[in-house]
C-alpha cells in the first residue's frame, strides 16, 4: 500500500475512494479499522471511521489506531479526509485529529485544503464558499450536529488545533507546484490552509505535497496525488447487481431534500420522525415489508427542513434525535438485507455509516462515479450500495444510483 487514507465518515471516505480509484490507483475502503493485512495489489487504502461528530478525544484514539494499521501496510504517506464543508465544531474533530496525527508522524507541517471545485467549493482568502455562498450561508450554517456559522476556515481551524495556522494564498498556488512547494517550505511549523478555486490548482497543490508525509482536506486535493505514485487515470470496472433496491435518508441537507421532494413524486416515500421512533409507534418489522413490497426504488426518509429539525432537537436533544434515527435506519438495513434487498442507496454521512456499521461489512470495492463524489461500491457478491454526502448528487440521484449500481448507466 502506497497512500493510507483515514476518512471521518463514510460518505466522505467513498467520495475519496472516488477520486483515487479514477486517478488509476487501486483502491479500497474499509470499514472501520481491519483486523487483517490488506491484500497485496492495493495501492491506496481508506479507512472509513464515524468519528466526525464523536467526543474529540475518541476520534483522535480511533484516528491514531488506523494510522497505525496503515503504516503496517507499508504507507508512505497519510491523507486524512474530512468534508468540502470543514464539517467540526470549535472544538473538533478537525483540529484534534490533524494534529494528533502529525504529532504522530512526527511532521511539522500539513496542509488543510477542503476545496472540490467539481462539487461548488472553493478556498479563497482563507474563506470556504459553497458556489457563490460562503459557508455559512449556505445552508451549513443548519446543519443538525456540526452547523458551520464561520467560513473563515484559518479561524476555524484554529480554534481547534493546538498548532499554529497558516495560509497559502491563491497567488502563490496560481503560480503552480513549484512556488507551493516554496511556500509550504518557508512557511513557519503548523497547519497552513491552501487556497483552491480549479481542479488545476488541487492538482498543483497535490504535486507540491508529494513529501509530505500528511496531507489533510476534502477528496478534490487528492486529484493531484495518484500521479505522484505513478499511477494514470482508467476506467473503473463494474458488474450491474440485479434485485430489490431501497434508498434511506438521514440527511437534512439542502441538495438531500431536494432529492427526497423529486423522488416521492416518482416512487414510493415513506417518512419516518424522531417521536415516532423513540415512541415506539414505529414497527421495524412493518417498514421493513412495505419498503420489500414496493415497486421501483422504495424511499425512506427523516430528512426535514430546519424548523422542523430544531424544534425535535429542542425536545429531545439532538444526539437522542440522531442516534434514534441512525439507529432505525442501520436496523431497518439489516432487516431489508436479510430479507434479500441487493441495492442499498443511503444518503447522510452519519447515516450511512450508522448503515454500513451495522450491515458489518469489512470492505468496500469502488466502481463507476454516480454523481461527482459518489461512487457505485460493492461489499460481496449480492450487496451494493452507493453512500450519498449530504450535499451531493443531482436531483433524481436515487433513481439514477439505483440504475447505475443494476448496471445501467
Ligand atoms: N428529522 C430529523 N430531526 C432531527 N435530526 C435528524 C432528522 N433527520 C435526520 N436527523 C439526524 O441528522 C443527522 C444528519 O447527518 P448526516 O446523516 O451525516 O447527513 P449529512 O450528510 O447531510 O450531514 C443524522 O444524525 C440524522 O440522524
Ligand atoms: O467532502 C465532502 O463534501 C464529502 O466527501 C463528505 O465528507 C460529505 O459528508 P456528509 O455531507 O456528512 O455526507
Amino acid at each position: 500500500m502506497l497512500l493510507g487514507c483515514i476518512g471521518d465518515d463514510f460518505t466522505g471516505s467513498s467520495d475519496l475512494a472516488n477520486t483515487l480509484a479514477k486517478g488509476g490507483m487501486r483502491t479500497v475502503q474499509y470499514t472501520g479499522i481491519p483486523h487483517a493485512p490488506a491484500a497485496q495489489e492495493v495501492q491506496a487504502g481508506v479507512i472509513s471511521l464515524k468519528s466526525r461528530s464523536i467526543a474529540p478525544e475518541q476520534a483522535v484514539t480511533l484516528s491514531l489506531r488506523a494510522l497505525d494499521w496503515l503504516r503496517q501496510q507499508g504507507c508512505q504517506q497519510f491523507f486524512f479526509k474530512y468534508c468540502s464543508t470543514f464539517d467540526s465544531t470549535p472544538q473538533g474533530n478537525i483540529g484534534p485529529v490533524a494534529d494528533a496525527l502529525a504529532a504522530a508522524l512526527e511532521t511539522d507541517r500539513t496542509i488543510v485544503c477542503p476545496a472540490f471545485p467539481g462539487a461548488g467549493r472553493t478556498v479563497f482568502q482563507g474563506h470556504l464558499f459553497v458556489h457563490d455562498r460562503l459557508l455559512s450561508e449556505s445552508g451549513m450554517q443548519n446543519h443538525p450536529l456540526t452547523p458551520m456559522t464561520d467560513p473563515d476556515i484559518r479561524r476555524w481551524m484554529a480554534a481547534q488545533s493546538a498548532r499554529p495556522v497558516g495560509h497559502i494564498a491563491a497567488e502563490t498556488v496560481f503560480a503552480g507546484a513549484g512556488a507551493i512547494r516554496a511556500a509550504l517550505h518557508d512557511a513557519p511549523a503548523g497547519h497552513q490552509v491552501v487556497d483552491a478555486l480549479r481542479d488545476e490548482d488541487l492538482v498543483a497543490i497535490g504535486r507540491a505535497a508529494r513529501d509530505l508525509p500528511l496531507i489533510t482536506g476534502g477528496s478534490g486535493i487528492a486529484l493531484g496525488l495518484p500521479e505522484n505514485f505513478g499511477c494514470t487515470s482508467g476506467d473503473v470496472p463494474w458488474n450491474g447487481q440485479a434485485g430489490q433496491a431501497v434508498a434511506m435518508s438521514g440527511s437534512c441537507s439542502r441538495a438531500t431534500r431536494e432529492q427526497v421532494a423529486q423522488h416521492a413524486a416518482r416512487h414510493p416515500a415513506r417518512e419516518i420522525t424522531a417521536d415516532a421512533v423513540i415512541s415506539g409507534q414505529l414497527a421495524l418489522g412493518e417498514v421493513a415489508n412495505w419498503l420489500m413490497q414496493q415497486e421501483g426504488v422504495p424511499l425512506l426518509y427523516s430528512s426535514a427542513d430546519p424548523d422542523v429539525v430544531r424544534d425535535i432537537q429542542t425536545r429531545l436533544g439532538s444526539q437522542t434525535a440522531s442516534a434514534a434515527l441512525e439507529n432505525f435506519f442501520a436496523e431497518t438495513a439489516r432487516a431489508v438485507v436479510g430479507m434479500g434487498a441487493t441495492r442499498i442507496i443511503t444518503a447522510g454521512g452519519e447515516t450511512s455509516g450508522a448503515v454500513v456499521e451495522r450491515l458489518a461489512l469489512s470492505q468496500l470495492a469502488i466502481g463507476p462515479e454516480i454523481d461527482p463524489g459518489v461512487p457505485a461500491l460493492r461489499a460481496h457478491p449480492n450487496l451494493v450500495l452507493a453512500l450519498k454526502s449530504g450535499n451531493f448528487g443531482a436531483a433524481d440521484f436515487f433513481e439514477k444510483a439505483a440504475n447505475v449500481l443494476e448496471g445501467k448507466s
